[in-house]
């Protein structure tokens, strides 16, 4: 008998994004494009979504499917950051948009910690190798500050200074390895909702200048020290962000009173980032925040992390 041959499986590529956490986090007043000058300090931390990029048939078209921890709360249509960041693409290079995306979730959706910007990142990457569109780094970049603020800094990674919107950025130069522990809620928190409840707090007496970057926090990631970085982290929408979940402050109170280096909500919120002095503190501080039943769920993770990769290259 002559054995039958497997069909091939159509090309595809794996890419990997990280997620991230704000160590430093200025807002200054909205302006006329209903955007706010920031001055942050991004750094990626080792939670990654993996976006899939595989072929399909000629006028297909795009489909996305999305699978992990709360992928039920993930859209599956054209409003994904993901589909959109593959749109783009296709419009800017004429190539046809047809590809079928998976999204594997590892970032907290809704947590302030850019889970959509990581899968736009990743999309975008994939989509560039899939379609052989050789999209030179310097445009990808601006195609993705069209999708949003954040995703520039997923494809960057490490740990960058960001200003304008967020998404003009600079390396920072770090030393070592900081150990995080971060706590979710099941219900997320709107990323404009939080910036508007922060307009309401300031009132007129925001300062009309841009504002100042974080020199003691610059100091700390220079010198390694994650003591002096626990005492610098800083983020100008924590307020508002309690004042929208007050029950957030039960989170600070378990981290702080159970020694971690520093606390502070991950960019718009609802997770807490706590800071450790080791893998084993940061699980610690984890396992205090579950004993306490002030959060859904703990997740903890390494910064620095690198920024968008393929991970698996075009296989045929
Ligand atoms: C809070 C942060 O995560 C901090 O890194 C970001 O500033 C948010 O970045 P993002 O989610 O990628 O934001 P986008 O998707 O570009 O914008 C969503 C909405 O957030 C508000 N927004 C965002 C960024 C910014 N610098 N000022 C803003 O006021 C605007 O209302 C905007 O319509
Ligand atoms: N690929 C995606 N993954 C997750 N959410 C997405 C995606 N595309 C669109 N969304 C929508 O965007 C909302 C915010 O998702 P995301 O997880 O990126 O929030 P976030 O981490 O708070 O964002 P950021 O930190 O960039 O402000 C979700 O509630 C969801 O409805």
């Amino acid at each position: 008998m002559i054995p039958r041959l497997a069909a091939a499986p159509p090309p595809s590529v794996r890419v990997r994004a990280p997620g991230k956490v704000n160590l430093g986090l200025r807002v200054g007043p909205v302006g006329d494009d209903g955007y706010h000058p920031l001055a942050t300090i991004f750094q990626a931390v080792s939670l990654f979504e993996e976006v899939t990029a595989t072929q399909v048939t000629p006028g297909a078209g795009i489909s996305l499917t999305v699978s992990g921890p709360q992928a039920d709360a993930v859209p599956t249509d054209e409003s994904n950051l993901a589909w959109r960041a593959a749109a783009l693409l296709a419009e800017r290079t004429g190539l046809a948009a047809d590809v079928q995306l998976h999204i594997t979730k590892g970032v907290p959706v809704a947590g302030g910690m850019a889970g959509g910007s990581a899968d736009a990142a990743a999309a975008l990457v994939a989509c560039d190798a899939l379609w052989e569109a050789g999209v030179p780094r310097p445009d990808l970049v601006e195609l993705a500050a069209e999708l949003g603020a954040d995703v520039p800094f997923s494809l960057l990674g490490h740990t960058a200074v960001g200003t304008g919107r967020g998404d003009l950025l600079t390396p920072a130069m770090t030393r070592g390895e900081f150990h995080w522990c971060f706590a979710t809620q099941r219900e997320g928190l709107s990323t404009p909702t939080v910036f508007r409840r922060f307009d309401e707090l300031a009132g007129p007496s925001t300062p009309r200048v841009a504002p100042a970057d974080d020199t003691a926090i610059m100091h700390a990631l220079r010198a390694g020290d994650p003591v002096a970085l626990g005492k610098a982290l800083h983020n100008d929408l924590e307020g508002p962000a309690l004042d929208l979940r007050p029950e957030l402050a039960d989170v600070v109170e378990v981290a702080t009173e159970s020694g971690a280096l520093g606390v502070v909500v991950s960019g718009s919120g609802p997770t807490v980032a706590a800071l450790g002095r080791s893998r084993q503190h940061a699980l610690a501080l984890g396992a205090a925040w579950t004993a306490a039943d002030v959060v859904d769920a703990v997740w903890c993770a390494t910064g620095p992390a690198p920024g968008t990769q393929i991970v698996t290259p075009m296989r045929a």
